[in-house]
C-alpha cells in the first residue's frame, strides 16, 4: 500500500538548489523521484501551445486533468525525457518564460486539485524523494522527512545566471533577480498551497553552502528520520 512507501520532501524557492538535491538523493537511495515543478512547467507549455490565459481557469484545469506527459528515464544518458502529447518538451520546460507562467497557472486552487493524484501516484516502493513548493504541506503531509530549502534571492539569481551561460543562453543578472522576487512573491502569497515550509520540517539556507554540504546534511538528516 503506497501509504506504507516511505518519502522525502524538498520545498523551497526557485533557485534554491532543492531539484539538484532532490536528484542526487533519489540517486544514492536509489528511490524514485518527483519533480513537481515540471508538471507544472508542462501543463505551462501545453496552455501556451492552446493560447490559454494564465487566468482561464476551466479550460486549464479540463487540460491539467487530461494532460498527456510522459517522464521517460534514458539509462544511457541519465536524464529523464518529459514527453508532452508525444513530443520531447525536455529543454523548452526550462525557458524563465515557461517557469513564470508554470507560477502564475499553479495560483489556480482548481487547478493544484486536478494534479494532485498525479503527484501522489508517483509513491512507489522502494521510497519517493518529492521536489516542489508544498510537498511537505499538502501532498505528502505525512512525509517521513521534510527538508525546506532556501538561499538568498540574490544567490539564487547568481545561480541561475551561471546554469543559462553554460547553456550558452542570455542573460541579465538584474532582472533574473527581479524575476526570481516575482515569482517568490507570487508562490508564497496566493491562497492555494503557498509556498511555505512544513512546521516539522528542517530549514536549511545553502546561500553559503556547496551542494556537497548540502547533500550530506539532508543526507545525514533523512538517515536519522527513517532510523527514529
Ligand atoms: N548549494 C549550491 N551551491 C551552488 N550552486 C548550487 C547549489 N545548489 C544548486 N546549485 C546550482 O544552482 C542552480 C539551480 O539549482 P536547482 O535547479 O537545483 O534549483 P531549484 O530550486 O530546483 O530551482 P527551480 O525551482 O527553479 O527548478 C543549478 O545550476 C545548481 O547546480
Ligand atoms: N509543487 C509545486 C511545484 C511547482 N510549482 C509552481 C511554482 C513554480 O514557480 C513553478 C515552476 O516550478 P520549478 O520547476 O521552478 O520548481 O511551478 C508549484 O506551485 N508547486
Amino acid at each position: 500500500m503506497s501509504a506504507n512507501v516511505p518519502v522525502i520532501t524538498i520545498d523551497g524557492p526557485s533557485g534554491s538548489g532543492k531539484g539538484t538535491i532532490s536528484r542526487l538523493l533519489a540517486e544514492k537511495l536509489s528511490w524514485h523521484l518527483l519533480d513537481s515543478g515540471a508538471i507544472y512547467r508542462v501543463l505551462a507549455v501545453a496552455s501556451l501551445h492552446h493560447e490559454f490565459s494564465p487566468e482561464d481557469e476551466e479550460s486549464l484545469v479540463a487540460l491539467a486533468t487530461d494532460l498527456d506527459v510522459k517522464f521517460v528515464a534514458n539509462e544511457d544518458t541519465g536524464l529523464t525525457h518529459v514527453i508532452l502529447e508525444g513530443e520531447d518538451v525536455t529543454m523548452a520546460i526550462r525557458t524563465e518564460q515557461v517557469g513564470n507562467q508554470a507560477s502564475k497557472i499553479a495560483a489556480l486552487p482548481r487547478v493544484r486539485e486536478a494534479l494532485l493524484r498525479r503527484q501522489r501516484a508517483f509513491r512507489d516502493l522502494p521510497g519517493l524523494v518529492a521536489d516542489g513548493r508544498d510537498m511537505g504541506t499538502v501532498v505528502f503531509p505525512n512525509a517521513e522527512a521534510k527538508i525546506f530549502l532556501t538561499a538568498s534571492a540574490e544567490e539564487r539569481a547568481r545561480r541561475r545566471f551561471q546554469q543559462l551561460q553554460e547553456k550558452g543562453m542570455d542573460a541579465n543578472m538584474e532582472q533574473l533577480v527581479t524575476e526570481i522576487r516575482e515569482r517568490d512573491e507570487r508562490d508564497m502569497n496566493r491562497s492555494a498551497a503557498p509556498l511555505k515550509a512544513a512546521e516539522d520540517s528542517l530549514m536549511l539556507d545553502s546561500s553559503s553552502m556547496s551542494v556537497e554540504q548540502v547533500l550530506d546534511k539532508v543526507l545525514q538528516y533523512a538517515h536519522d528520520r527513517l532510523s527514529s
